[in-house]
């Protein structure tokens, strides 16, 4: 059997019925975590079990242009959450959206390489968790192919290239967005990504090879060693859920497991009734992500005792932090009209003029444009924030006036339209901006509302909740700016009306068609107070995830609402831990995929010290 000799089943094979260690979700962190803990243990069987397919050989993983058609068409390699809806943004349900295949999010996101600002971690307070124990794996998992990079910020031999344009970028637009951004105040960084820069932009760097080929987890980590011969004792088995995890005598001894007959991904059940059983000697690592890590505790029966009566599960530990904390990178996708020809966007993919297999048969270099292409750290100024109001200033001082490095937001262009709702009308190309606010105040939360995978799990994003409306004037500031920005760049034709703020009749503000930009020394929009709340309504209108998502899982004490302990150990519970993003008690105001690596890396080296300890005891 082929599968056998790679490793990787879709059925499970009798002889993994029992393992050392069960890693239940072959995500972006899960791929690090086992593939690291099998080069230290490789004694160990280690099992990854993946809702999604392998993603090996995968035309649609490894070229990078393909992430349009991931994400755009719901494909199978996404599983969507969907949210409930919610009075503050207008009574409207968000979906968010998550990786579904082997190599989770690093398969299919937007490849936009992202670290985090250091005072973000210290501000965890997590012994072991600091910027400066954490640097160490940033630099672990990266090759950094920018020769202004240094070796004290970079990694230079880790599995992950880190690469600028790769083989393709449109740099008129991107050298126009700099520029654009250096005359409103923003120079371009030399490093944006050294953990510190703000108030800046820079050409995006990304998960891609000099060739445009994206890496991942899965290829970068896990299908090597499978390959190798030296790895004999890693497996992987794909398309089956973990159900839950099963508690005996207040320790983890193994899954719940169903097969995942779901093929649309779009749903989170989409499973068999059949339930089989796969022992776990020594642990059971949590690997499902943000949203479905959280759910694998609640059907164990660890969460909030109850949330889990209403769901008819029996609490094995009344562990109220469970699910809770959800904090996601919210913002806006605007639009403008632009003078640059049909080739120099993505367009024509998602109206079908251009075929990805036709620019993969061709050797079409493009087919390694990751599309995502100036990024930013962005603050408001001290009269900007003073400006912005009591509740905002004081809100502004709590959270940012200690550390004068902390993103509060993050302007990012890209190469065409941002949805797979382009308009067919148009005689100008689109090209989108989008804005989200890094470090937010707004909480949601995730629960499960039944034991099996039919029941859908209560979604609550809380975006715009809180109380100072911090988040709400930080993007309306955002708004502004990027507006300022782009209107000043030589490819500007005017906005694109429906996915910007309805102004007032008669408002200096309204969105305009034009010729050409305006001078670079043009007074900035004056908005009036109407038009404020205009952009308000429409910032509660247009809100969305830019699916950065963290902290369903945080560690820390079980009186603050942790769920995990420094070492991963899910409080009251032996052998479990959970190791991706859910850990992180608040987002590191950077996208996120840079976190699930490091804490992949960091939890196997947690886990291999316990494991080496317990050697040495025996
Ligand atoms: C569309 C999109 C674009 C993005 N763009 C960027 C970007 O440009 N740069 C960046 O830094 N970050 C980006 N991100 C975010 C980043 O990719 C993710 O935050 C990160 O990959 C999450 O890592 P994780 O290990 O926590 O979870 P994941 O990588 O999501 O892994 C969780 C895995 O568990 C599996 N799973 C879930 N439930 C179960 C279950 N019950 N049983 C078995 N398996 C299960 C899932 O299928 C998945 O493979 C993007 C994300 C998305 C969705």
């Amino acid at each position: 059997n082929p599968e056998r000799d790679m490793g990787i089943y879709t059925e499970l094979p009798a002889h993994l019925s029992e393992v050392d260690v069960i890693v239940a979700g072959g995500g972006t962190a899960g791929c690090v975590f086992a593939s690291r803990l099998s080069d230290a243990h490789p004694e160990l069987s280690i099992l990854i079990i993946e809702r999604g397919s392998n993603n090996d050989d995968d035309a649609a993983v490894d070229n990078p242009l393909f992430w349009l058609t991931n994400v755009m068409t719901a494909s199978s390699r996404m599983l969507i959450y969907h949210g409930a809806d919610e009075p503050q943004i207008g009574n409207r349900a968000v979906d968010i959206f998550t990786g579904s295949v082997l190599g989770g999010g690093s398969s299919i996101n937007c490849m936009a390489y992202s670290r985090a600002q250091s005072g973000a971690m210290d501000e965890w307070r997590i012994p072991g968790w600091g910027a400066k124990d954490l640097w160490p794996y940033m630099k672990k998992i990266e090759t950094y192919n920018d020769k202004s990079g240094s070796p004290d910020i970079h990694g230079y031999d880790g599995p992950l290239q880190i690469t600028g344009n790769g083989a393709w970028g449109p740099t008129r637009l991107q050298d126009e967005v700099l520029k654009a951004a250096a005359g409103q105040g923003y120079p371009e960084a030399v490093d944006l990504q050294d953990m510190d820069t703000v108030n800046a932009f820079q050409r995006c760097h990304r998960y891609i090879d000099s060739q445009g080929k994206r890496q991942n987890a899965a290829h970068a980590y896990l299908h090597p060693r499978l390959k190798d011969g030296k790895h004999p004792n890693l497996h992987v088995l794909t398309q089956h859920h973990v159900l839950r995890a099963l508690i005996e005598g207040g320790k983890a001894v193994g899954v719940e497991i169903v097969r995942n007959t779901d093929a649309s991904g779009t749903r989170s059940g989409g499973s068999s009734t059949d339930k089989t059983t796969v022992g776990a000697r020594k642990m059971v690592a949590v690997t499902a992500g943000n949203f479905g890590s959280p759910q694998i505790l609640e059907r164990s029966g660890v969460g909030d005792s109850e949330v889990l009566a209403q769901a008819g599960i029996e609490t094995a530990v009344d562990l109220p932090g469970v699910g809770g904390n959800l904090q996601d990178h919210l913002g806006f996708f605007t639009s403008y009209l632009s003078g640059l020809p049909s080739n120099e966007t993505y367009n024509g993919i998602i109206n079908g003029s251009v075929s990805l297999h036709d620019m993969l048969e061709r050797h079409d270099k493009k087919i390694g444009w990751t599309a995502y292409e100036v990024t930013s750290r962005l603050r408001p100024s001290d009269s900007e924030v003073h400006r912005m109001g009591r509740k905002f200033e004081a809100a502004w001082k709590e959270d940012f006036g200690r550390d004068p490095t902390k993103t509060a937001a993050v302007l990012a262009t890209y190469g065409g339209y941002y949805s797979p709702n382009l308009p067919t009308n148009l005689s100008n190309e689109l090209f989108s901006v989008a804005g989200f606010v890094a470090y937010p105040r707004s909480r949601g939360s995730i629960h499960v509302t039944g034991p099996s995978f039919s029941d859908a799990p209560r979604l609550v994003t809380g975006y715009l909740n809180d109380e100072s409306g911090f988040d709400t004037q930080l993007m309306v500031w955002m708004y502004k700016k990027q507006r300022e920005m782009i209107r000043r760049m030589p490819t500007y034709r005017g906005e694109y009306c429906p996915d910007h703020p309805s102004f007032p009749e008669g408002s200096d503000a309204a969105c305009v068609t034009v010729d050409g930009p305006v001078p670079e020394d043009a007074p900035d929009i004056k908005y009036t107070a109407g038009d404020d709340k205009a952009i308000e309504a429409w910032c509660r209108k247009v809100v969305a995830s830019h699916s950065h998502s963290v902290g369903t899982c945080k560690m820390g004490s079980q009186q603050e609402g942790g769920v995990l302990d420094e070492h991963l150990n899910v409080h009251g519970v032996q052998g479990l831990k959970v190791v991706d993003l859910s850990i992180a008690p608040s987002t590191v105001q950077s996208n996120s995929a840079n976190l699930a690596f490091t804490i992949g890396e960091k939890a196997a080296d947690i886990v291999s010290g316990e494991f080496l300890g317990e050697a040495n005891r025996i």
